[in-house]
């Protein structure tokens, strides 16, 4: 059972609607019965909220309850964003939540509960305008996928799956780990996912993840990565045998050996951060991974580094030399060089700006690796301080947080924020809830627009925190132009020559796609004239033969055919699979 923390005067609410919401009086009733009868766990109905929240006035500590699973905790603001924004189909919980919609049919399948008459008609307007199929969310019976646990000690075989789901478990060809189940299974009452031997995930999260191509030693950033299962995903595929117990202090040393790589996730969202802690925890993966609360488009925190000292160490045990101590233990903890500005500008949302002081403008150089050297009579303890991240083992905790192109990410995920609408879980919670709040958040123009500005600059500093000849994965679970090939199309045409589109790394990957949408031209052109002289030597923005050089109009053809032929995606009707775009993108050297 999870344990969820209430503070004094944290909210609460329970999204579930109609005869399944819960009294506050009922709950007051239920928190009671709990481990400490005798607290006062009176909640009241929040005012100006009253079918959103209830205030919890008094009870503070550990409380165990099913019932908190459906609930979430937190501060009113957050507590009715996450209600108007919640998102992303890929947790275990939005799985649970599609299966109550499901069982509140009383066996009645979702499409019954869905009706296409009922969609609001901004919303129609909306799938109209980006020529997505209002077919998609009639689809019903959708295959439910699985990943296996890699690390041998904790995983299951297919075969035994089936055993014990008494259902088909089919193994998807060129997926290693991802299995398909026949029929709904609910995984949370299941021994091999109480046991963490299987995770809850849809099949085209496991497809971005895949053309991110992990190799052993990549250092991996997950910009947008709550509530966490591509996070965990991905440091499952980094380590050599999947997840190491945390326990023992064997391990740890072990741990430390095979810490070949790191992951470093950022999200805006301090409450979704923690549901990502918990899921790093229930992967037994929480060593490899620091979380940083954080925007996306100015976060700038380099991947760690003093895990090279680290290898050093294990490279040189293997090849039997010695290193010496000192140096050594110096350099893994970075006294030897200076730490240089870490530039994470976040936003109104909750900032951390920290400008270059005019000590480090001025009297800093900069190796090779461009990282920042120290400085004679520079007091380092002078120095503002590195930022902490919100969650991370002491090793990577510590990090100095060095700075520059050698200290770039190999891999970059932005699995950007969207409108959700691939989402037929999702979609099917707004039907529940009522349209008022999806309306107000995602089909509002101002919002729309606010949305595709947000998408270009995670892109966009994604693919500046990526080292050259690294790979960036963009994808969405929306299925509009606007969110996926018009932010590929402007940003191959704002990046010219410093970035292609890639196929999927592993063909035998082998699901059915949707074709992909020409983007809109005027935001290629537009692009293209917006960048300098400089940038654009090669552009004459005529296409009449004149010059040797290609024109805006031929470029424009050629970031159109780029983006029709590779960027992918994958939906309902044509793979099976919940609504998902994606976008391999490489850094040029
Ligand atoms: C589609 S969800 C990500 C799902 C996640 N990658 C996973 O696999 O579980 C989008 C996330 O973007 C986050 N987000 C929104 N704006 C952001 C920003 N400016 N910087 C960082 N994260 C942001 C949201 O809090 C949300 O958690």
């Amino acid at each position: 059972m999870e344990e969820v923390l209430l503070q004094e005067y944290d909210f609460v609410f329970n999204y579930k609607s109609g005869k399944d919401n819960i009294a506050p009086d009922a709950l007051s009733r239920r928190l009671a019965l709990k481990d400490e009868p005798t607290r006062n766990t009176q909640l009241n109905s929040v005012d100006e909220q009253p079918d959103l929240g209830m205030r919890q006035q008094s009870l503070e500590g550990y409380t165990k309850d099913a019932t908190l699973g459906l609930l979430m905790v937190g501060e009113l603001r957050d507590v009715v964003q996450e209600f108007e924004a919640n998102s992303s189909m890929d947790s275990d919980d939005d799985d649970i939540r599609i299966e109550e919609l499901r069982e509140q049919a009383n066996g009645v399948p979702p499409k019954a509960l869905f009706s296409l008459d009922k969609l609001p008609s901004e919303f129609v307007a909306f799938l109209a305008k980006n020529e997505i199929d209002p077919a998609i969310y009639t689809v019903t019976n959708l295959p439910r996928y699985v990943r296996l646990n890699p690390d041998p000690q904790h995983t299951i075989a297919p075969e035994a799956l089936a055993q014990e789901l008494g259902t088909e478990v089919e193994p998807v060809p060129g997926l290693e780990a991802f299995c398909k189940l026949k029929g709904h299974i609910k995984l949370k009452n299941t021994q091999a996912y109480v046991d963490g031997r299987i995770f809850g995930m849809d099949l085209s999260s496991g497809i971005a993840v895949y053309a991110l191509d992990i190799q052993p030693g990549d250092h991996v950033l997950d910009i947008c990565c709550a509530p966490g299962a591509k996070l965990c995903m991905i440091a499952g595929l980094l380590t050599k045998s999947g997840a190491i117990p945390p326990d023992s202090k064997r391990e740890g040393n072990q741990l430390r050996m095979d810490l070949t790589g790191t992951v470093t996730g950022i999200d805006i969202s301090a409450h979704r951060l923690s549901t990502c802690r918990s899921l790093l925890k229930r992967h037994r993966l929480q060593q490899y991974v620091r979380l940083f609360q954080a925007d996306g488009t100015t976060f700038g925190v380099m991947r760690p580094s003093a895990i090279d000292a680290i290898h050093a160490r294990i490279k040189a045990a293997r090849s039997g030399q010695k290193l010496d101590e000192q140096n050594e233990k110096k350099r893994s903890l970075g006294d030897d060089v200076r730490q240089e500005s870490v530039n994470t500008d976040h936003n109104s949302e909750g900032s951390f700006k920290r400008p270059r002081t005019s000590l480090e403008a001025s009297s800093s150089t900069t190796d090779s690796l461009g990282q920042v050297k120290g400085v004679a009579g520079v007091d380092p303890n002078s120095l503002p301080e590195k930022l902490v991240p919100f969650f991370a083992p002491k090793i990577l905790r510590n990090d100095p947080q060095l700075q520059g192109d050698g200290y770039k990410y190999d891999k970059v995920i932005v699995d950007a924020e969207c409108t959700h609408d691939g989402s037929i879980a999702h979609i099917l919670k707004y039907e529940s809830w009522g349209w008022d709040s999806f309306h107000k958040n995602f089909m509002a123009q101002d919002r729309l627009e606010s949305l595709m500005d947000l998408q270009r600059g995670l892109l966009l500093n994604g693919f500046r925190l990526t080292k050259p000849g690294g790979i960036v994965v963009y994808s969405t679970c929306s299925l509009s132009r606007a969110q996926n090939e018009d932010v590929i199309a402007w940003f191959l045409a704002s990046t010219r020559g410093k970035a292609v589109l890639e196929p999927l790394p592993n063909h035998t990957v082998d699901i059915p796609t949707a074709d992909c949408k020409k983007p809109d031209r005027s935001i290629i052109i537009n692009a293209l004239e917006l960048r300098s002289d400089s940038d654009n030597p090669n552009i004459t923005g005529c296409n009449n033969g004149a010059s040797a050089h290609p024109s805006s109009a031929a470029i424009a053809d050629q970031v159109e055919a780029e983006v029709i032929n590779l960027c992918l995606r994958y939906d309902p009707i044509a793979s099976n699979t919940s609504g998902f775009f994606l976008a391999r993108i490489r850094k040029l050297e």
